[in-house]
């Protein structure tokens, strides 16, 4: 029989097309795992289907800004294709999305059908919280139960501090800090935005704050740069999100008169609309407003070789472990 190793990238998925952000949304909406919606999870469809169709004209827009879809499926299939080809032996690539195309059970049929019998299951959030690595794991789990139980998998779930990681995001913060003048680097304040989440996940267990702090602190020792700051970005919903909010420190770093800031996208390795949109545009305007003039972001990970190497070295360490 043959014994073919599968390497499956997870990541949430998005719209590849304005027609589909509305059941992206419901997608998602309808994930209990990320969101809990009242009613008991008896009404949690009815109201994402809501939810998602008065959403969707403004997200759509917000697409539209950046090109009309996301781009966060290339960037993973370009990420899985790119750390396939450096890992000893043959490795067959793949993506897995939560909320969009393509889905795991999408990706396990292909596996079925290229007969892969053997696979390693990477979630790309590096940090751990039961809403994104949680859901996305659990999902592809129940999926292969179902549709394929011969498959055997093991899974990698956190790695927020591979050191190749960090030291691959401290080359980006260099990168950032090179936008500056000369003259300015040293003042440049260094704001460290991670996607927020609402304050009960952190309450009840979930190591993603020890974690994004953990990432951050490594890089640092890297970089070793006197001013920087981490913030939450991106709440969505009426509960108590996780402080400070990004708005916020940059409405209080204009108002202390720092002129110079550095954004770096910490909970994301791939460029996507929280990227593009909210720092590239959103908080680049409220910066300007609140007379920072000097506002840059460092690159995403994306498909860099330094990125791929080091995530090509966390999976040949796991599958030497096994
Ligand atoms: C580490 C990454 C992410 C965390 C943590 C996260 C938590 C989280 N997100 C929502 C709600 C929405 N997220 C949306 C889009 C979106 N979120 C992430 C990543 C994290 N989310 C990504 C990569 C994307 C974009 C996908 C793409 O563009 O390619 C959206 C949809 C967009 C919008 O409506 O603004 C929602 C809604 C919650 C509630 C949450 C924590 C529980
Ligand atoms: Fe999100
Ligand atoms: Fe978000």
């Amino acid at each position: 029989m043959s014994d073919k190793l599968g390497l499956v990238l997870l990541n949430m998925g998005g719209p590849d097309s304005p027609a589909a952000v509305e059941p992206f949304l419901y997608n998602l909406f309808s994930d209990r795992e990320l969101i809990r919606l009242p009613g008991g999870g008896l009404l949690q469809k009815p109201f994402a289907k809501l939810i998602s169709h008065f959403r969707s004209r403004h997200v759509r827009l917000n697409y539209q800004d950046i090109g009309g879809s996301s781009p966060l499926r290339d960037w993973t299939e370009k990420q899985a294709a790119g750390i396939a080809v450096r890992l000893s032996g043959e490795v067959i690539p793949y993506v897995a999305m939560r909320y969009w195309h393509p889905f795991a059970d999408e990706t396990l049929a292909r596996m079925k059908a290229d007969g892969v019998t053997r696979a390693v299951v990477l979630s790309m959030y590096p940090h751990y919280t039961g809403a994104t690595s949680g859901s996305s794991v659990n999902d592809f789990r129940r999926r292969a139960a179902q549709l394929y139980p011969e498959l055997t998998f093991s899974v990698i779930e956190q790695w927020y501090d591979w050191p190749g990681y960090l030291d691959a995001l401290a080359a980006r913060i260099r990168e950032g800090l090179a936008q500056f003048h000369e003259l300015l680097r040293d003042e440049v304040r260094i704001l460290f935005s991670a996607h927020a989440l609402p304050q009960k996940f952190i309450d009840r267990g979930d190591p993603y704050l020890r974690q994004v702090t953990a990432t951050v602190e490594g890089v640092m020792q890297r970089v070793a740069h006197p001013h920087w700051t981490i913030a939450f970005q991106s709440r969505s919903g009426p509960v108590r999100w996780m402080e400070p909010d990004t708005v916020d420190v940059i409405r209080k770093l204009g108002e202390e008169g720092h002129n110079a800031l550095l954004m770096v996208p910490i909970s994301f390795v791939s460029d996507h609309i929280e990227t593009l949109h909210e720092i590239d545009i959103q908080y680049r305007d409220l910066a300007f407003e609140v007379g920072i003039q000097n506002y840059r972001r460092a690159p995403s990970l994306n498909d860099g070789a330094d990125f791929l190497a080091a995530m090509a070295g966390l999976v040949n360490r796991h599958l030497e472990g096994l």
